[in-house]
């Protein structure tokens, strides 16, 4: 049966999320300060040599993962204090990886794209480290688990997943295509 556009998950299907990361070693190193804040789904940059310069943009999704943080005895990343404001992968996945799955289930493509410069948590969103399972391997175990639980249908799953890195683009999933750096 073709999926109906009215079926899928949202109107617009195209969602923008944006993410602002812990200080690494060398930014808390250097003494660095955050020079974003968020508001609901309000980024805004301060200058900080310029106390009236500061730019605000908007986006669908808005997570501070920048602090407010603990990690559990298993590496685990969760807000400090119950309600807090740091936006684990569970957060991040509920809004961005369950449409997708609702979505994939009724027969529909989608596509996840991290865009940031090195280091930015591209990486981190996408796939996770340790425990802090990202939007992938999250994804796929919702999914498998569901077409486990369906046997009643058919399922065919077609999965790519590719970096483009200094312009070229690499085959993530072919053993020995990984571009040097990045
Ligand atoms: N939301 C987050 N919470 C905690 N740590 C994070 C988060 N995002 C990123 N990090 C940490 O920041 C570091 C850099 O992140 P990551 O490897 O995902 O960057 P990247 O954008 O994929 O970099 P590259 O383009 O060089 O591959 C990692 O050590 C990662 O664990």
């Amino acid at each position: 049966m073709r999926p109906k556009a009215a079926d899928m998950q949202c109107k617009d299907c195209v969602k923008v999320a944006v993410r602002v990361r812990p200080f690494n070693k060398r930014e808390r190193d250097a003494g660095s300060r955050c020079i974003i804040s968020m508001a609901t789904n309000v980024i805004t940059i301060q200058d900080p040599r310029n106390a009236a310069t500061r730019r605000s943009f908007s986006s669908d999704y808005a997570y501070w993962s920048h602090s407010g943080f603990t990690r559990d005895r298993t590496g685990l990343f969760l807000p400090e204090e119950e309600g807090g404001r740091y936006a684990g992968q569970a957060s991040v996945f509920q809004d961005l990886g369950e449409g997708i799955l609702q979505n994939a289930l009724q027969g529909y493509n989608a596509t996840l794209l991290a865009y940031g410069q090195t280091g930015s948590g591209k990486s981190y969103s996408m796939v996770g480290y340790g425990p802090n399972k990202g939007l992938v391997p999250t994804l796929c175990d919702r999914l498998f688990q569901a077409i486990k639980g369906n046997q009643d249908r058919q399922c065919q799953v077609f999965f790519s997943m590719l970096e483009i890195y200094n312009e070229q683009v690499v085959d993530l999933l072919s053993r020995g295509s990984r571009a040097q750096g990045g």
